[in-house]
């Protein structure tokens, strides 16, 4: 399989508190790959670095240590000129919240422009017109019902299909999608969804799945990702991970969904210094809420082993010795 995108040990560590002397590894030795074509979805409760790990892949964020490929070069390689119109062109990303990405202000055709003036410069404008018509259509939507609109005469789902037929007009290799459709009604939801599997399926583009509702993962995604507090414990096929979770915490996860048609949402929320507190565990981050738990467990993070082909665990459960 053509790799699109690996990330390599690569970790992430704020430092926050009086003086900078608080450290949180948010994202922590996380090393997965996204090949052509392929859905991989990042699932974990909140404060586990989804996101970090997104802005990292965006450039938005520097790792502290580690590397991002794309297509086999170092994102961080890039000059400013091959990020704008090579890396930026291919890798596009669609938020949760779809009001924020609009001015109130504006019509939302104005969310178009950015893309013509960077990445699509040399389209005359009868063809522009075009182009956005065709690919609102392709996301569902009548162009006549929602150009010329401002954001607040459009729903949720109306603004972020627009979005999505903005970040797909380019036709990237791969699309992030950060909480896309948390904020979205149930139908919409699989509506979005299946326009990402249609995508896919059409031209070939790889999407990371950003979200904390283990549901959705399942129902969209080839690959899975399971992450606690900026590490990965689990991840490998989609069937696999689910049809046999092998991390207690994957376990877990899956315990708390009795119907995988029904909305997950965890509920366990912690005081926010014991959250933190956590990231400073130097063994596996899970050990203090694990019921199999022993001591090497806090004292040094697992290796991550293959159990079965294209299914990999971190847990002292499966290490031998
Ligand atoms: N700029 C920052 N400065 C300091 N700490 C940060 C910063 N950004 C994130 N963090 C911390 O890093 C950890 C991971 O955060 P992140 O937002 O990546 O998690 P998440 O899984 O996306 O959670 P959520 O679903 O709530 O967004 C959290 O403890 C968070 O407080």
């Amino acid at each position: 399989m053509v790799l699109v995108l690996e990330l390599e040990h690569v970790t992430k560590v704020f430092t926050s508190g009086l003086f900078g002397g608080y450290e949180v590894r948010a994202v922590d030795d996380v090393s997965f790959e996204v090949g052509e074509g392929e859905i991989v979805s990042l699932i974990g409760e909140s404060g586990s670095g989804k996101t970090t790990i997104g802005k990292l892949i965006l450039r938005l964020l520097k790792p502290t240590s580690g590397r991002i490929l794309f297509r086999g070069e170092d994102i961080w390689s890039f000059d400013r000129e091959k990020l704008r119109r090579y890396y930026y062109k291919n890798v596009q990303a669609v938020f949760q919240d779809p009001f924020a990405s609009f001015n109130p202000l504006h019509k939302v055709d104005r969310v178009f422009d950015l893309v013509f003036r960077n990445f699509l410069r040399g389209v005359a404008p009868g063809e522009r017109e075009e182009l956005i018509k065709r690919s609102l259509e392709s996301v569902g939507l009548n162009p006549g019902e929602v150009l010329g609109k401002y954001p607040h005469q459009l729903s949720g789902g109306q603004l972020q299909r627009i979005l999505i037929a903005r970040a797909l007009l380019v036709e990237p290799s791969l699309l992030i999608a950060d909480e896309a459709v948390s904020m979205l009604d149930a139908s919409t939801r699989i509506d979005i969804l299946n326009l990402l599997g249609e995508f896919r399926d059409k031209f070939g583009t790889s999407v990371i799945f950003i979200t904390h509702d283990l549901a959705l993962g399942y129902y969209i995604s080839d690959k899975i990702v399971i992450m606690y507090r900026g590490r990965i414990v689990e991840w490998g096929d989609a069937e696999r991970v689910f049809g046999n979770p092998l991390h207690p915490y994957t376990r877990m996860l899956l315990e708390s969904v009795p119907d995988l048609s029904v909305r997950w949402e965890f509920k366990g929320i912690e005081p926010e210094r014991e959250e933190e507190r956590v990231y400073e565990i130097k063994g596996c981050r899970f050990a203090p809420r694990c019921p199999y738990a022993r001591k090497e467990c806090y004292e040094k993070p697992p290796q991550t082993i293959e159990i079965e082909k294209n299914h990999h665990v971190a847990c002292y459960l499966y290490l031998k010795g």
